[in-house]
């Protein structure tokens, strides 16, 4: 199975490539140059040989703390959003330089979290990128953090990568960052071992996943959930070093491959699970949990305990268990308003026009 991962990875005709700020800003240096000239190196021998390459480029932040006189990264959101607004130009132009020696046209797509959750948005963000690759550009993305309400909406740029993967229907997502793969702890703080091969969740049971550097944002724990959002998609992925980028972009083997699911989720499934926001959380009894949990059920009214959030039929909701753990999401067939009627009664006790699912077992994912 899992070689058959790391085969797919090598002969995947569409891929999402991420690069982490670690890969390519430090704090003392700023923007490093000659790290993204090879990177791009490996991208283009790679598209030379066939293949459609995505750039996921993180690095904004980082490239625009020197030229602002920052020596640490910020936390307050407007000064990173300042930096970014600095950096970002940098970056781009560095990505449009690097490829400009092979000839190669580069187009920035700056993306939020609603241009991936909106149907509309996705579509438009969809077409430009396909349409860049039908003319041999190199898309280079990254958030519009200068947009971006509030604290990195998307979380971190894995999880855009991931999404992004999704977006353009790719074989391959391939994340390049400053440790060369997953280790079953911190290698930063001792003895830890490298995971080559990640084929199920228990693979992850004992891992301790710690946070990022001191320019990265997510850290290992964001690595991990992009590769289960990837993995979702049925896409697989790699994780790799950056310095690793030519030996990753050409199927050696390197870093920790995670396989896909072998059923990928319906595209709307995937959407309730992962894309869109949720508007309001539907409270649910132990038999309400095991029911859609384990049993892949319908949630009824009858078990559900409390309604919170002003939401709409239609709206993505969080399922909580009890103690507040979100067990599920699933697209509401009522108002709040209408579920505080009827909640904890039996089906066939309301109203003949009310008899359905509060959530329609297709239009529910467990997480
Ligand atoms: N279990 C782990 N395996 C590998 N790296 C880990 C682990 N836990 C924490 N890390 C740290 O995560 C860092 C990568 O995350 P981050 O700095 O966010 O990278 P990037 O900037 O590439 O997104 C590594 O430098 C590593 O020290
Ligand atoms: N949009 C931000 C990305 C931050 C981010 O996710 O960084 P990383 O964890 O290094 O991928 C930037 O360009 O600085």
């Amino acid at each position: 199975m899992l070689g058959s991962t790391r085969e797919s990875i090598a002969s995947a005709h569409s891929i999402v490539v991420k690069i982490g700020s670690s890969a390519l800003t430090s704090l003392v240096a700023g923007l490093d140059t000659h790290r993204l000239d090879l990177l791009a190196d490996a991208i283009e021998a790679r598209m030379r040989a066939g293949s459609d390459v995505v750039v996921v480029s993180s690095g904004a932040v980082g490239a625009g703390l020197a030229p602002l006189g920052l020596t640490k990264r910020p936390r307050d959101l407007a000064t990173k959003q300042a930096a970014a607004s600095v950096g970002q130009l940098a970056l781009a132009h560095a990505w449009g330089t690097s490829f400009a020696r092979y000839g190669r046209t580069v187009g920035q797509v700056l993306l939020t979290a609603d241009d991936i959750a909106r149907r509309t948005q996705h579509r438009n963000a969809q077409r430009t990128l396909d349409r860049l690759r039908a003319l041999h550009a190199v898309a280079i993305v990254n958030e519009n953090d200068t947009v971006a309400t509030t604290e990195l909406r998307f979380g971190d740029n894995d999880r855009l990568a991931a999404l992004v993967a999704h977006l353009v229907g790719a074989d391959a997502l391939i994340l390049l960052s400053d440790v060369d793969g997953l280790y079953d702890g911190d290698p930063r703080k001792g003895d830890a071992t490298l995971i080559p091969e990640v084929n199920s969740p228990e693979d992850l049971d004992g891992v301790v996943a710690g946070s990022g550097g001191a320019l990265g944002t997510g850290g290992m724990a964001s690595k991990l959930s992009a590769a289960r959002l990837a993995a979702d998609s049925g896409v697989p992925v790699l994780l790799a070093a950056a310095s690793d980028a030519a030996q990753a972009l050409s199927g050696a083997d390197v870093g920790t491959a995670f396989a896909p699911r072998p059923t990928r989720l319906s595209a709307r499934r995937f959407w309730v699970r992962h894309a869109a926001d949720t508007s309001g959380d539907l409270h649910l009894d132990e038999g309400a949990v095991r029911a859609v949990v384990s049993k892949r059920r319908s949630l009824l009214s009858a078990g559900i305990v409390g309604v919170s959030g002003d939401f709409h039929a239609g709206d993505v909701v969080s399922l909580m268990g009890p103690g507040e753990k979100p067990v599920a999401r699933g697209v509401v067939a009522f108002d709040a308003a209408e579920i505080e009627e009827i909640l904890g009664r039996s089906t066939t006790d309301l109203p003949a026009d009310m008899q359905r699912p509060v959530v329609h077992a297709d239009d529910l994912v467990a997480l």
